[in-house]
């Protein structure tokens, strides 16, 4: 689904591997290793200054990039929901396309397991969690066929984040996605991921099996990294 080939972006040094579908990864690293630039190349917020990204077998760039960033959507650990209502929120993405159908509001908002009711809500009034939900579902709206996620828990306290990591736990299995998840928390790394990026200095130190590289790291760097 997505490869990458001696890539160059800022602080990350010769990347290299592939995603295929419906792969559940973890990028996971210390504070400023590149996680979040390699993500972003993933949608386009940032492109390579050398090297070279493929998606679906064809170089990224040759993707339109409203059309790419429908098919891989990016969730952040802020949700920049628009001024408005949860349906102004979530209709954006498929009315640009001439794609929104009003049923699918209540489907929209069934998947991230918020009441139909909050359709009308103004999303000043949501809490933390519930934007993060809307910000899914706003996402999902899409159809996307890859979830990228930037912390999506990491500002929320500990019980909504598990009710999120349950969300985004159904999601990927009834929608089938490819996911890349940037966290911090390994717990949460070991309950949704199935294979994890170690980065480390803009360097892949590690690519493995979750739960495997957790319990057996390979390198001193990632044991070192899962001491602290
Ligand atoms: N837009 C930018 N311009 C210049 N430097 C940047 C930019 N974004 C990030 N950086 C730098 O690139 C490096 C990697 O940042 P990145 O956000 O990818 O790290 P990270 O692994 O996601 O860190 P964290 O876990 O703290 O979010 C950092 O040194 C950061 O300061």
């Amino acid at each position: 689904m997505f490869r990458f080939e001696h890539v160059y972006q800022g602080v990350l040094q010769d990347i290299n591997f592939t995603i295929e579908k419906q792969d559940k990864v973890i990028l996971f690293g210390p504070s400023g290793a590149g996680k979040s630039t390699l993500l972003f190349l993933l949608n386009r917020l940032n492109d390579p200054e050398k090297g070279d990204i493929f998606f679906n077998g064809k170089p990224i760039e040759e993707h339109s990039i409203t059309a790419l960033r429908k098919q891989v959507g990016l969730v952040l650990q802020a949700p920049n929901l628009f001024p408005g209502t949860v349906l102004d929120n979530i209709k954006y993405g498929p009315s640009l396309f001439g794609e929104w159908e009003d049923h699918q509001g209540k489907k929209l908002l069934d998947y991230v397991q918020l009441p139909s009711d909050y359709l009308e809500r103004d999303v000043d009034q949501l809490s933390g969690g519930e934007r993060q939900r809307v910000s899914l579902a706003r996402t999902l709206a899409n159809s996307p066929e890859v979830l990228l996620l930037d912390e999506p828990t990491s500002a929320l306290d500990y019980r909504t984040a598990e009710e999120i990591e349950e969300v985004l736990e159904c999601l990927m299995e009834e929608h089938q996605l490819t996911m890349l998840m940037v966290t911090h928390n390994l717990n949460q790394a070991r309950r949704l991921g199935t294979r994890g990026l170690f980065i480390s200095d803009g360097k892949i130190v590690e690519d493995g099996k979750i739960p495997d590289m957790f319990d057996q790291p390979k390198t001193e760097e990632l044991a070192k990294f899962l001491e602290q």
